[in-house]
């Protein structure tokens, strides 16, 4: 996606706006108040990789889900360009843009959108029905995909029989039958309890380590982001403010919104050793002491420093990176710098 923008209102007035500095610098209401118009997306450019889970995070009326369904023109973009795999989606036309929605990036929706009527197994199956797959196979199909989403044995029930997260596994099995590139989750879980939206979470990390789809997931909820996304793009009044790994956001916030936004995120379950080592010192590195990855949490670090007394290697490959101990994991969970004490300072309060 590129400087795309999604003004709505009048025509005329909104395709004027993206390119006018004096109309885009307005605050949202007296922008409305001039022209009719509101700029739900404003200048979004990012780039989703291949294989990733690419979440879509802001507070409601952020922009969300206009820049979500811009993908494949649910909406009509106001200006920019967006591509998939390189082909322009701007200049696909009725038939192409079909495709692109069944085949390539498949939407899971909040209500479910289910047939009420048919069985679990034909809501599934009835995605590649419309394909033109033939009863037998697409039945066949549907049946591993109900029993790839935890719902074995349910086959022949109704959606009213369902309980909310059993109808989101339809929902998502449904996604996944027509076995698209792209999967794009609008807040599918935030009509669910806690405990169950707990499970659909973890039901999606692990349909992204079997099969490595890339996903599109919109939330605003920030620990539903920190627990799924590979990235993050954070979202406010139409723009992203800041995009990066979980690790980037909580522990370098871009500006005061977001670091108010992360405020209370557990910072030890986030945050990578990386973030907490310091160089090894005087044989540290072949210590015989507690070895982590780098990828090891800071709470991982904090159980194995507690367990063992001293400080921990941080090794990759047989390598030893850096070295962890009390003082750097306690810096990150305070989130102040670590101030790292020199040899010299060292060597002093070895002789005092
Ligand atoms: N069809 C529309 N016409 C006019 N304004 C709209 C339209 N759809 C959305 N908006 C406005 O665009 C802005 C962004 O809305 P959007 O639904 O994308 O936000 P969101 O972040 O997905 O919010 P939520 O989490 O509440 O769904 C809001 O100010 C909204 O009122």
């Amino acid at each position: 996606m590129d400087g795309l923008w999604k003004v709505f209102g009048p025509k005329s007035a909104a395709r004027r706006i993206p390119g006018d500095p004096e109309l885009t610098a307005l605050p949202a209401a007296e922008l409305r108040e001039r022209t009719g118009c509101t700029a739900a997306v404003r200048d979004v450019s990012f780039d989703v990789r291949k294989g990733e889970v690419f979440v879509v995070m802001g507070l409601s009326g952020s922009g969300k889900s206009t820049l979500v369904r811009c993908l494949t023109r649910l909406i009509e973009p106001t200006a920019g360009t967006i591509a998939i795999d390189g082909e322009d989606v701007g200049a696909m036309d009725k038939a192409r843009l079909r495709e692109l929605r069944r085949h390539r990036a498949a939407m899971v929706f909040q209500h479910f959108g289910l047939l009420p009527h048919r069985t679990v197994l034909d809501n599934v199956a009835y995605g590649l029905e419309i394909q033109g797959m033939g009863r037998a196979e697409r039945r066949a199909k549907a049946a591993e995909l109900v029993a790839k989403v935890g719902l074995d044995g349910m086959e022949q029930r109704r959606p009213g029989q369902l309980s909310g997260g059993q109808q989101q596994r339809v929902g998502l099995a449904r996604a996944l039958a027509s076995d698209p590139q792209v999967l794009l989750f609008d807040e599918p879980f935030s009509a669910l309890d806690p405990l169950i939206r707990r499970d659909m979470q973890e039901e999606v990390a692990r349909l992204h380590r079997e099969e490595g789809r890339t996903m599109v997931f919109i939330t605003h909820d920030l620990n539903e982001a920190l627990r799924l996304g590979d990235r993050i793009a954070l979202m406010r009044d139409g723009r992203i403010v800041q995009l990066g790994t979980p690790e980037e956001i909580v522990g370098s916030p871009a500006d005061d919104y977001v670091r108010d936004f992360v405020r209370d995120v557990p910072r030890e379950q986030v945050m990578t050793v990386r973030g907490a080592m310091r160089p090894a010192r005087d044989g540290e590195a072949d210590s015989s002491g507690p070895a982590l990855a780098p990828s090891a949490t800071v709470a991982e670090a904090i159980e194995a420093v507690a367990r063992s007394g001293g400080p921990a290697r941080v090794t990759e490959r047989g390598r030893c990176l850096g070295v962890v101990d009390h003082q750097g994991l306690l810096a990150v969970v305070a989130g102040v710098p670590a101030t790292v004490p020199s040899q010299e300072d060292g060597r002093k309060a070895a002789a005092a």
